[in-house]
């Protein structure tokens, strides 16, 4: 007992690294993306944006305290009322159209991450689901850092991918990425090691969905 977010890590590490260091990552990071895989990938997280909202509204669903219920209302409405918008901007200087966004086909790795984490949210409780979650609020911002420490990272206009790397790095996303992980580690520190396991392999499953994510962007997979 006594466990905490970093745990969940160690018992997925090859999973985890895969995923940090992923080749879309890498190649993000040095600038040399195809332009149609970071597209392809900006017009599914869209999609998956839209999911990860409904997320948030079962959590809000899911909560006992009204510090949790605040905490998924403002988890929402942040998605909806500010950050939907801004990916919306981002396409559009991508060259997608919100009309392009609107009637997308959901690819097959979109459908199963999302699908997963409002089931495992449906099936179990708040901490399973914030743990499924955990793999998009947490990585990210570990993706960043570990961008950051890289020689291979181009940073400023050399590299058409800076603002992707710049919005994940600022202080906002990364005060909310601690935000989460104090949240997970108040609540793993009194699990059994029963229960430390179920939600072990929910990080893992989440993680390797996160791993197909970036795949279906390198491949523009459908
Ligand atoms: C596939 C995929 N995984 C994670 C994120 C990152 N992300 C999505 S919503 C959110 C927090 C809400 O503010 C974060 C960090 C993404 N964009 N796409």
């Amino acid at each position: 007992m006594g466990y905490r977010f970093t745990d969940l890590t160690a018992a997925c590490q090859d999973d985890w690294r895969a995923y940090i260091e992923h080749d879309f990552v890498r190649s993000l990071g040095a600038g040399t993306l195809a332009e149609g895989a970071f597209r392809h990938y900006l017009q599914q997280d869209y999609l998956f944006l839209i999911h990860f909202a409904r997320a948030y509204a079962l959590a809000a669903y899911k909560s006992r305290t009204l510090a949790d219920l605040r905490q998924a209302h403002e988890g929402l409405k942040a998605i909806v009322d500010v950050e939907l918008g801004l990916h919306v901007g981002y396409c559009r200087e991508w060259g997608i159209s919100e009309e392009a966004l609107a009637s997308l086909p959901e690819a097959r790795a979109t459908l199963a991450y999302t699908r997963y984490v409002l089931d495992t949210g449906n099936r179990g409780d708040l901490l399973d689901l914030h743990v499924a979650l955990a793999p998009c609020l947490i990585g990210y911002g570990e993706i960043a850092n570990w961008l950051n420490g890289r020689q291979d990272t181009v940073r400023g206009e050399a590299n058409p991918y800076d603002a992707w790397i710049a919005m994940y790095e600022g202080e906002e996303f990364q005060s909310a990425m601690r935000a989460e992980l104090e949240w997970l580690d108040a609540r793993l520190a009194d699990v059994t090691p029963a229960r430390f396991q179920e939600l072990s392999e929910v990080f893992r499953d989440a993680t390797r969905l996160e791993i197909d994510f970036w795949q279906m962007g390198l491949d523009r997979a459908d």
